[in-house]
Parts: structure tokens; sequence; C-alpha cells
């Protein structure tokens, strides 16, 4: 599988050299505004990949995306230390125009994976300039939110976070929903897990969980001007789910029909992953406060999309 990735900054260089080193895809290429940075992440990632895989990596103008099935956009202005996600949108935008028609000038179909932020309203930008079906064109969303949830309850409980089966919902940002009525630790309900090893899950626990995964990005920008293994490492789990066809589910952000009554509006729910991109959505059941927490996020994306003249 050849992965294109478009921004080769902190972000997308994160993600390809995730990739190399699981040796998911057969070849990556850089494209960047920047060809020297371009070139420069391409030379010093090859470096790494023979200790762990044959993944060819290079770099070159968009006509070397030819044959990509996957291009990752990452292009675009990240936070500055206090911004939110959500003031990057115009800027973001106007970097779409220019690469979502660029990419789609070599490559016909293929399939997009958006990280620039903010990144549902970005997914939503780029299903429209591009005229793609919504199921090939996927935004990490709250996948990164996920594993930061998955984590610390985990860490709490003291098991891998990969037997936490825990979402969360809604918007890559500040209304994102944490779902905690539907949490498993293996096959058992969250509290009552917490309960048989004697580590409750206390409302103040809970909030404290909630605080530190809304801000995680904000401390960790404070603390080294931006975060990208993590995302690095989120991206390159979406693409393992589409290279191997593996039906994941994941929680994505592609536009959806319907979310707690909003029509047509791009956010992260659970969705099943495979070759073709988005197979399925999966509406999880919640509670009335996480229902609520989602109708809210839904309807502030659907009202600022609704706002962009595309
Ligand atoms: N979805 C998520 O969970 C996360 C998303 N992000 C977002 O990812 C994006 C990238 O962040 P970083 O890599 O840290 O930024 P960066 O500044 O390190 O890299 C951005 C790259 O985009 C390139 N670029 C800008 N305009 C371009 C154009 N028109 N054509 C081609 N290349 C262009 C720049 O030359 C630069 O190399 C930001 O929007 C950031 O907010 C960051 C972390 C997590
Ligand atoms: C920057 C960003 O979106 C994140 O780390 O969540």
């Amino acid at each position: 599988m050849k992965v294109g990735i478009v921004g080769a900054g902190m972000v997308g260089s994160a993600a390809g050299f995730a990739l190399a080193l699981a040796g998911t895809a057969s070849e990556i290429v850089f494209v960047d505004q920047n060809r020297a940075l371009a070139l420069a992440q391409a030379e010093d990632i090859s470096h790494a990949t023979p200790f762990h895989s044959a993944t060819k990596v290079t770099s070159g103008g968009y006509d070397a995306l030819e044959g990509a099935d996957i291009v990752i956009l990452a292009a675009g202005v990240s936070q500055k230390p206090g911004e939110t996600r959500l003031a990057l949108l115009e800027r973001n935008t106007e970097v779409f125009r220019a690469v979502v028609g660029a990419v789609l000038a070599v490559v016909s179909e293929p399939i997009l994976l958006i990280a620039s932020n903010p990144v549902d309203i970005m997914t939503h930008v780029a299903t429209r300039l591009s005229g793609l079906p919504r199921s090939k064109v996927i935004g990490s969303g709250t996948i990164l939110d996920t594993a930061r949830f998955r984590s610390l309850i985990g860490r709490h409980l003291g098991i891998s976070p990969q037997s936490v089966h825990a979402y969360v919902l809604g918007e890559h940002g500040d209304s994102e929903v944490l779902t905690w009525s539907n949490a498993r630790a293996g096959s058992i309900g969250l509290s009552a897990f917490a309960e048989q090893v004697g580590r409750p899950l206390t409302r103040e626990l809970r909030q404290s969980i909630d605080h530190d995964v809304r801000n995680a990005a904000y401390r960790i920008i404070e603390g080294k001007g931006s975060t990208y293994y993590g995302i690095g490492g989120g991206l390159a789990r979406i693409v393992k789910a589409i290279a191997q066809d593996q039906q994941a589910i994941l929680s994505v952000s592609t536009t959806t029909d319907v979310v707690e009554g909003i029509e047509n509006v791009t956010l992260s729910l659970p969705r099943v992953i495979g070759r073709a991109g988005v197979h399925l959505d999966l509406h999880p059941d919640l509670d009335d406060e996480e229902r609520e927490g989602l109708r809210r996020s839904a309807e502030m994306l659907k009202d600022l999309s609704g706002k962009l003249a595309l």
C-alpha cells in the first residue's frame, strides 16, 4: 500500500515515522510546500526503516502521489499556546483549497485521512472540496482523545489501556464527550470493575480524568510547542485498519446523516473501518447527559461548518 503525506511538519513526520516502523505501508511519500523539509524528513525516516521494515520513504511534488491508496492531510497551521483548534479554521481552509485539488489532480479516488485542525470541520471542508464519498474522507477525530481516555482509565485501574473499551465522541476539541456510561474493562462494566479491584471511580476522579483528556493538547503545547507523537500513532492505527481490511472499530470523524437530531454533521462516532474506508457508523447507547453533550457538540460543529462558503 502506498501512503502519501501532505504536510511534512511535526504531525506528518510523526505519522510517517510510526507507519514506517510498523511496516504497514510499502511506500510513503512526503509532499510539502517546503520541499527541503519533505526531502529531509523522508531521508531521516528512511534511515530508521532498515532496523524495522522495508518501507520505502521518499518525497516529491504532488505528482509523486500517483498511485497512492491513502493520502494523509497534515498541512497547515497549528495552535500556539492557549489558542483553540477552532481559531485555525480560516487559515487551514485556505490551505485545503490549494491542497485538496492538487491531490485529486493526481490521484482520482484516494482515501483522504485528515489530521489538520479543527479536524472535524477540515474533514467537512475536504469532503465538500473533493466530492469524494463520505466514507473515503476520514478525520482522525477523537481517536487521540479516546487513546488519552483509555490511558488514564487503564493507569487508575492498573490494567492495559488496550483492555479498556471506552470512547470519546463528538468534536475533537473543547466540546468533546467522554462516554463513561458504556465503558468497559475487559467484559465488565467500568464501575463494577473499579469496585472489584478496590479503585473506585469517584465523581472527583472522573472529573479529573475529564479535565486531563480535554486539556491534554493545551498542556502539551504549553510544554513543548506542539503535539505529534500521539496523533502520529493514531494516524498509523487508522492506516493499518484500512491496509489490512480489519473492520476495526475506531472513533473517527466523517460526515454523518443524523447525530442526536442534527443532520449532515461531521464529528466522531465509533465506526467500522476497512479497505474501502468507513464501512459502518455506530450509535452507542448513552446516558442523558452524554446525549445532550453530543447534541451540543454536533450543533456547534454544524453551525460553524454551515458558515463556510465552499
Ligand atoms: N488531529 C489531531 O489530533 C491533531 C492535529 N494537529 C494539527 O495538525 C496540523 C499540522 O500540525 P504540525 O505538523 O504540528 O504543524 P507544522 O507547522 O509542523 O507542519 C505543517 C506543515 O504544513 C505545511 N504546509 C502549510 N501550508 C501548506 C500548503 N499549502 N501546501 C503544502 N504544505 C503546506 C508547512 O510547510 C509545514 O511543514 C495542525 O493543523 C495541527 O493543529 C496537531 C496535533 C493533533
Ligand atoms: C493538537 C491537538 O489537536 C491535540 O493534540 O489534541
